[in-house]
């Protein structure tokens, strides 16, 4: 099956500026990839580019086999959706006039917004005025509007910024959900924690440049992080902190009733076989590093490497 996004060395300046070096990249379909890098990073420059909206300066883009700012480009965008980062609409129309709006600019059947504004939770407001819209509320009629006309690509910018925790889950189900459904998405976020599952592969860009691409799995690996290990039980041993040198692994913290180490990825099995061995143990936790550790990993190497 053909990627839905494919970034062949695009690249993009503005005057002296490099705001994305030349990288390759692909999306599949139903593929969730997130998109991470601080702020100037150029993250936008990509999805603008994705979008048709910028011209790459140097290489090729393209969506669904088609340039983004080609002859079909007004057709293309109907099979597009986007949600900004900074949503805003006419404050003095209502949800569903807007959403009838959009639906009219895409060319499709009015009576979808009304799906729409149900499936995103909206259906008891749809005749509210959208200046009477909570920012979570304008966050949903942002979502409902990328989703007019069932997108191939979705592309959200910081989707969850200014959603409780439930609303936050909501969004990431729905994703889940165009997911199953063959729908690609390239998710623009700073808030890791908790969104792991939702992703199939990151893509961490830095001061312009694509520093590393991958599953969480694999930049796990790539990076090479320490796993942490607890171990709980009753009257530990510190001592062991001795054995567990040899092997590599460091005894950040212990009392008698817990013991927490750092191992490198290849000194695990040899760690949890020392501590099975211990009687004294009664639960051990090991966890990987999570996406935010990976990504500070990668934005730290990538700003070190700038600077040198
Ligand atoms: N139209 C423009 N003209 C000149 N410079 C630009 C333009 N658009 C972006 N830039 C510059 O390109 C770089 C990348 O910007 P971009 O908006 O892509 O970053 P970002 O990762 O989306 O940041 P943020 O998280 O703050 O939205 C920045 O240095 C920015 O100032």
């Amino acid at each position: 099956m053909s990627s839905v996004v494919s970034l062949h060395q695009a690249g993009r300046s503005f005057g002296k500026l490099e705001a994305l070096k030349p990288l390759t990249l692909s999306v599949e379909p139903g593929e969730v990839l997130g998109l991470l890098g601080h702020n100037g990073a150029g993250k936008s420059t990509m999805m603008k580019m994705v979008l048709g909206v910028l011209a790459p300066s140097t290489g090729s883009v393209k969506v669904l086999g088609e340039d983004p700012r080609g002859a079909n480009a007004h057709t293309l965008r109907t099979r597009l959706g986007y949600l900004p980062e900074n949503v805003s609409f006419y404050d003095n129309l209502n949800g569903r006039e807007v959403l009838h709006y959009f639906a009219r600019l895409k060319r499709i059947d009015r009576r979808q917004a009304d799906q729409l504004l149900e499936r995103v939770g909206l259906a008891h407001a749809a005749d509210r005025r959208v200046r009477t819209y909570s920012k979570g509320m304008r966050q949903r009629l942002g979502l409902a509007q990328a989703l007019l006309g069932e997108p191939r690509l979705l592309v959200l910018d910081e989707p969850t910024v200014g959603l409780d925790p439930m609303a936050v889950l909501d969004v990431y189900g729905m994703i889940d959900e165009l997911r199953g459904k063959g729908t690609s998405v390239i998710l623009c976020s700073h808030v890791l924690p908790g969104v792991e599952p939702y992703i199939d592969r990151v893509a961490i860009l830095c001061q312009g440049q694509l520093l590393a691409t991958g599953t969480i799995d694999e930049l796990r690996q790539q990076a090479g992080l320490p796993l942490r290990i607890e171990a709980r039980g009753e009257e530990l041993d510190a001592r062991l902190g001795h054995q567990l040198a040899e092997i590599a692994v460091q005894l950040v913290s212990h009392d008698r009733q817990q013991l927490l180490l750092e191992s490198p990825p290849a000194s695990k099995l040899d760690a949890l076989r020392l501590l099975l061995q211990q009687p004294s143990i009664s639960d051990i936790n090991v966890q990987a590093p999570a996406l935010d550790a990976l990504y500070a990993h990668f934005d730290t190497v990538g700003r070190s490497a700038e600077a040198h």
